[in-house]
């Protein structure tokens, strides 16, 4: 559980990789024992904050403190961080126990203490009896486990995690995002973590912060980012990938919402929009109903153009008169059936629709 006080805290820092931007004033407070996410499109920067947290990349302006210290002209082994990699990064040529004491070598440690150290850590990532073994016979988890326990043997009071779960298959995968976070409750250091896994950021991290073209374009709960996002692009991100455009006009507390082709439906208790707007919705968050939607839904009549079974429910692809989404749902239906999809008010995200070149906001 986070605790009070700053593990890492970022001011105003500024990246640029020649002269090309990457991140334009970056400011986050990071809470010691928190698990952050850092998530966003392909080449929003955050790998970029990942390795300027690191020490790898020197910022053009701002400062980093990690534990309250000014870290930024200090070098990566001096800050108090670990990193873990995609890649393992591992030493082919050194056995497991010697990977995993490699950084308490470099610190001078001496060779007991060093023996102690790596059997209590192979114990951690359940990896005793592998001390002896070389690397390159080691599966894909075992060596991220040994990258894990070489990161965690200099006892960092924060962990950088470079996507250290995207090369290892589906399985191993789901085992060791439980098994980092289990460890990370366990040992409470502070962990910020790059991914592309929406998934994997919602059941690792207590927090999200979302990141766009180089700013922090939201941050908080995951599932408070999940259930609100606060723009077009955060939504989509979030898997609220079906987009309607829409005209929103306001009756008293109840929001109109008037769609092409005559499709009207009255909403309560959303938040205040009015004029153009864009109405973003989970393919997992609506029902196909035979019949009109009822209640405080939005109801859209369509037919079956596509159909397909991923696992546990059907996914289909419907056209309706303002577009085409893809809608999952629990029954088999056959293609060229009539349905009407039901989205229900809360799953609902409707944004001012922006004018060009003006980005949209939720509205408040
Ligand atoms: N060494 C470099 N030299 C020049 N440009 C770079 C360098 N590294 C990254 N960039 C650029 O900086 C931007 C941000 O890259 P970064 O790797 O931080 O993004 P990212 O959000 O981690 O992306 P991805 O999700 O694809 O890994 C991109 O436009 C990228 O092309």
């Amino acid at each position: 559980m986070p605790q009070q006080g700053t593990a890492v805290a970022i001011e105003g820092l500024e990246v640029g990789y020649g002269r090309t931007p990457v991140l334009d004033g970056i400011d986050l407070a990071i809470e010691p024992g928190s698990f952050v996410a850092l998530l966003g499109a392909s080449g929003c920067g955050k790998t970029t904050l990942l390795r300027s947290i690191a020490g790898f990349i020197e910022p053009r302006a701002g400062r980093i403190l990690i534990g309250g210290r000014d870290v930024t002209g200090t070098g990566p082994e001096r800050r108090g961080t670990a990193m873990m990699f995609q890649s393992y990064a591992l030493w082919p040529h050194m056995s497991v126990a010697r990977n995993i004491g490699y950084g308490l070598k470099l610190r001078g440690w001496p060779r007991a203490d060093i023996a102690r150290r790596v059997d209590e850590i192979l114990a951690l990532v359940e990896m005793s009896g592998f001390g002896g073994r070389s690397v390159t016979t080691l599966s894909g988890g075992q060596r991220q486990r040994v990258a894990l326990g070489r990161a965690l043997a200099v006892h960092p009071p924060v962990l950088l995690l470079d996507e250290p779960l995207s090369n290892l298959d589906a399985k191993i995968r789901l085992t060791m995002r439980h098994e980092i976070r289990a460890l990370q409750r366990r040992i409470g250091f502070t962990a910020i973590h790059v991914t592309h896994d929406q998934e994997e950021a919602m059941v690792m991290a207590d927090r999200l912060v979302i990141l766009e073209a180089g700013r922090i374009v939201q941050d908080g709960r995951p599932e408070d980012v999940y259930r609100r996002p606060n723009s077009p692009t955060v939504a989509s991100f979030l898997g609220a990938d079906n987009v309607i455009e829409a005209e929103a006009r306001r009756d008293g507390t109840d929001l109109v919402l008037i769609l092409a082709g005559g499709i009207r439906a009255r909403i309560a208790g959303t938040p205040s929009v009015e004029g153009p707007c864009l109405l973003h919705f989970r393919a997992n968050a609506v029902t196909l109903a035979a019949r009109e939607g009822r209640g405080d839904c939005l109801a859209i009549p369509g037919r079956i153009e596509q159909s397909s079974y991923p696992g546990g429910r059907y996914r289909y692809q419907v056209g309706t008169p303002v577009g085409r989404f893809f809608v999952d749902d629990a029954y088999r239906l056959d293609d060229g059936a009539t349905v009407t999809i039901a989205i229900p008010a809360p799953s609902l995200h409707v944004f001012a629709r922006p004018l060009p070149g003006v980005p949209a906001t939720r509205a408040a």
